[in-house]
């Protein structure tokens, strides 16, 4: 997690979209648990007698979980085929009405049997509907906030979910029952209680469809490409190509048996409890705390469990946590006093809730929006079965089984079938943990325990070298065409004069093995041969990790100025966002092949696409392999390269490559003078110590950087890089938030029109005129002078009007925006999104009203810098 503690839940809760969601599922979470409660209790009301009640109340809780084995293979495919908001709605209209119908029959019916039969029956069907609207939820939702934001909004949503509802429901139960029936006495049927509790459970439901079909729009998004993909497919096809999807890739595999373990090992603890308990010697009210216990290391797992591991790989955190809850159960079976058993249940409790959270988010952020549906819904539908199938055999093997003592001396033990079955339970977990570790982990080679140290205390491993270096590591990124091969000869040219020891080197291509490479990756050959995608990452890496080892390193060690012409940032922009390889698989490859080697400054010469492919089209020579990719493919390219330099702004120096060469060399070369003539020799940390950039106030190159902090909070930080000092009309990158939310940096261009128009749209969309703002002073408006007049389109009543630097405008994150018409949501970093709390440039943020722009995320490239 980038952010910390209230400031990223703050953050979470910002994008508008998410926060409605968040509140339909916190009243739908209150309905449901309140609905099961009441409709288990009612049930048990119309009969008469312990035993029929007790069958009447627990057939209602089991029918809960039976649809599932039915309806629940399909209701994923539902997801991945219809449009989810519609999906929801109209799940939601069903479940008012059959559950509405539970208190309706028992209020025309005198027959206790035929109103619990309807009850039951009633509660099968509600479930069955309620597993097509899960994994429509579900699959919603990454695509309702930024990758980087997934993990805080499932932290939430669970909280959410399984703790704070399920308390809320039944205090309130109880309090309608003490408050409604006490001081009233004899109630009308209709009101009782219960039957308030079943009406409420109804209409959260018509709630939540109203808000969804209205307020979410965002659901939506996606859907038409869906559904173009899924007209070519049956439906059957779908649901068997779902399948082979979750059995043929290893990480999806490793996830889905992971959490699988994780229910069975919950079920088998619960299904053994009160044996366990009565193991122990104690009673009840041992059973009660041992299960507080748990829920309490749940909680403590989900919601503290980020901040307790940083940055470790999630991929690698999930399969930890699975060890971790299956090795307590294993505890749990030799624990002798409750003291014991009480650690153990904590344990159990903190590593689930970490593997549940870990898992989700993983789901959420790695797989494909086209599958997500149908994998979500296996997930769920699948723990269901798992843990009720646990839960049942555990209770019924423990009861088959018998208790012997053994005794050693004078020291005795009990072995009972329930000690037995733990332990198993345990062991199991403790390797499916492991399988699913092997199957998912992204950093190969790195030692686990160490990895988890490092990263508790701030610094998770990498594969980095140890290294003295005395030079200056300088490289230029930029598109094709941008000017990166001038300007690197200007400034060796300068620096040679200058007196210093300077390498000039390239990627790829710079030793006699990357020549070799080069042609391999570049060479159009006959389109038949061309590497595939991550066959090409691997040359660029293996090229690389061949120049560090044998150009770069040896000339730092020496004290040269090094000057590359491209280096890792190629890499993630090319194949990353490019390719739509994973970022972060392609950045850990890189810090492989380079050990952790970072450049001191990047200058990244940011060109359209369209320019700068022309210039390369004027050498003759005919496009290479990447040259010939498409518009689209170069444009996802130059926003990646933006994106990590609004990521990292220290380090980056951001130039428009319109501009005359000449001007261009005159800025690098003061830059690198500031950072020759500075002394600072303390080098960037490894790759994978990512440092956010704080609002360092002292940093050497201020005058192209701004770090602007309205608060005391870093969540509401917003870095401005300013491409040429003292002139205002060069491009502005602003990055918004935390520097592990490049998700919602924006590009400001000077526009067309008069001298200070300024065009801001997020970095991330294709330029369109939807996401498209204009912003100008209110020179010659009526308004104070620190008022800007930002206009979305043409229409006048698209104009909004922000008062610079006021607190009314900085403060306000709520939807209205300040004097605000009707501005579209095109200035917005992601539609539906509510702006940061800021002064000045940050109310560009504010425009974020509209609820018919798309939903982002559905289209979007990779970005660079999101965590998987
Ligand atoms: N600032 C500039 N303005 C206009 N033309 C330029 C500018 N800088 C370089 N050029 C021209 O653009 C062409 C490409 O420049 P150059 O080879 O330096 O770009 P590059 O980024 O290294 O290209 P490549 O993508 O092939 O690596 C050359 O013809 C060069 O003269
Ligand atoms: C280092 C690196 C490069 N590329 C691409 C980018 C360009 O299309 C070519 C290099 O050509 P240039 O004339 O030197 O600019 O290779 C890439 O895709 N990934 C990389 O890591």
């Amino acid at each position: 997690m980038d952010l910390s503690g209230a400031a990223a839940l703050r953050s979470v809760l910002r994008i508008r979209p998410f926060r409605r969601l968040w509140l339909v599922l916190s009243v739908a979470s209150f309905g449901d648990w309140i609905g099961t409660l009441a409709t288990a209790l009612f049930a048990s009301q119309q009969v008469t007698g312990s035993v029929a009640q007790g069958s009447a109340f627990s057939s209602t809780i089991a029918i809960r979980l039976l649809p599932a084995l039915l309806l629940g293979p399909i209701a994923g495919v539902f997801a991945d085929r219809f449009d989810r908001r519609y999906t929801m709605v109209i799940c939601d209209i069903l479940r008012f009405f059959v559950y509405g119908s539970i208190p309706v029959v028992a209020l025309i019916s005198d027959s206790g049997g035929l109103v619990v039969t309807w009850a039951v029956i009633a509660t099968f069907i509600g479930e069955t509907i309620t597993l097509m609207w899960i994994p429509a939820k579900e699959a919603a939702v990454p695509n309702l906030i930024p990758a980087a934001r997934l993990e805080v909004s499932n932290q939430l949503t669970l909280i959410t979910t399984y703790g704070i509802t399920p308390i809320l429901a039944a205090l309130a139960l109880a309090a309608l029952d003490g408050v409604v029936r006490g001081p009233i006495g004899g109630l009308p049927d209709w009101a009782e209680p219960v039957q308030i509790a079943l009406w409420i459970n109804a209409f959260s439901r018509a709630a939540t469809a109203a808000v969804v079909f209205f307020g979410i729009k965002e659901i939506s998004a996606g859907h038409r490409e869906r559904q173009e993909r899924a007209a070519e497919t049956s439906m059957f096809r779908q649901f068997v190509e779902g399948w082979k999807y979750i059995g043929g890739t290893p990480f999806v595999r490793g996830l889905v048996l992971g959490i699988f373990g994780a229910f069975a090992g919950a079920g088998i603890v619960i299904g053994t409890a009160r044996f366990f308990t009565a193991s122990l010697g104690a009673g009840d009210a041992a059973f009660f705390l041992l299960f507080a216990t748990l829920f309490i290391g749940l909680a403590a797992g989900i919601g503290l469990g980020p901040m307790v591991v940083k940055e470790l790989s999630r991929r690698r955190w999930f399969g930890m946590s699975i060890v971790l809850a299956s090795g307590a159960v294993g505890f749990l079976s030799v624990a002798f006093h409750l003291s014991m058993a009480l650690f153990g249940a904590l344990f159990v409790g903190a590593g689930a809730g970490m593997a549940f959270l870990a898992g989700v988010t993983l789901l959420g952020g790695q797989v494909n929006d086209e599958v997500r549906g149908r994998v979500f819904s296996v997930v769920q539908i699948g723990a269901r079965l798992v843990l009720l199938l646990a839960i049942s055999l555990a209770g019924l093997l423990v009861g088959l089984g018998s208790s012997r003592t053994i005794s050693a001396g004078s020291v005795s033990v009990d072995i009972s079938s329930t000690r037995i079955l733990l332990l198993v339970a345990g062991v199991i977990g403790v390797w499916t943990g492991i399988s699913a570790f092997r199957q998912m982990d992204d950093k190969h080679g790195v030692p686990v325990l160490a990895d988890l140290w490092s990263s508790i205390r701030g610094r998770p491993l990498s594969a980095a070298e140890e290294f003295t270096r005395q030079g200056i590591f300088v490289v230029f990124e930029g598109g094709e065409g941008a000017g990166k091969s001038t300007q690197v000869n200007r400034l060796s040219e300068a620096l040679a004069k200058a007196g210093h020891d300077v390498v000039v080197t390239r990627e790829p291509g710079a030793t006699d093995v990357g020549s070799r490479i080069r042609s391999l990756v570049l060479s159009n050959g006959d389109g038949t041969d061309a590497p595939s995608p991550r066959a090409e990452a691997l040359l660029y890496a293996a090229d690389r990790a061949h120049h560090v080892a044998t150009v770069v390193r040896p000339a730092l060690g020496r004290g040269a100025v090094v000057v590359s012409d491209r280096y890792v940032d190629s890499s993630l922009a090319y194949q990353g966002a490019g390719r739509t390889l994973p970022v972060q698989e392609i950045s850990w490859l890189s810090s492989w092949a380079t050990g952790g080697l970072k450049p001191d400054l990047v200058v990244l010469l940011d060109v359209d696409p369209a320019v700068g492919l022309g210039r390369v089209d004027t050498r003759g020579l005919g496009p290479d392999r990447l040259e010939s990719e498409s518009r689209s493919f170069h444009e996802r390219v130059r926003y990646a390269f933006l994106d990590l330099a609004s990521a990292d702004p220290k380090r980056y120096l951001v130039l428009d490559a319109a501009r005359p060469a000449d001007e261009i060399a005159d800025v690098v070369a003061t830059r690198i003078n500031g950072l020759l003539s500075s002394g600072d020799d303390s080098h960037p940390a490894p790759a994978s110590t990512a440092v956010p950039p704080g609002p360092d106030l002292n940093a050497p190159d201020l005058v192209d950087t701004a770090v602007v902090a309205p608060h005391a909070d870093p969540a509401e930080t917003m870095v401005i890089g300013i491409g040429t000092p003292g002139k205002p009309d060069e491009t502005l990158v602003m990055g918004f938030g935390a520097a592990g939310a490049p998700d919602e940096t924006m590009v400001v261009t000077p526009g067309a029109g008069p001298d200070e128009t300024m065009i801001v749209r997020p970095a991330s969309a294709a330029p369109g005129p939807d996401e498209t703002v204009v912003m100008r002073p209110a020179a010659g408006s009526p308004l104070p002078d620190e008022t800007m007049v930002i206009l979305a389109g043409t229409t006048p009543d698209e104009t909004m009007i922000v008062p610079l630097g006021s607190p009314a405008a900085a403060d306000n994150d709520a939807d209205p925006a300040p004097a605000a018409a009707s501005p579209r949501a095109a200035a917005s970093p992601r539609a539906g999104e509510d702006a940061d709390p800021a002064p000045a440039a940050a109310s560009l943020a504010v425009a974020d009203e509209g609820d018919e722009g798309d939903a982002a995320g559905d289209d979007e490239p990779p970005r660079v810098g999101d965590r998987p």
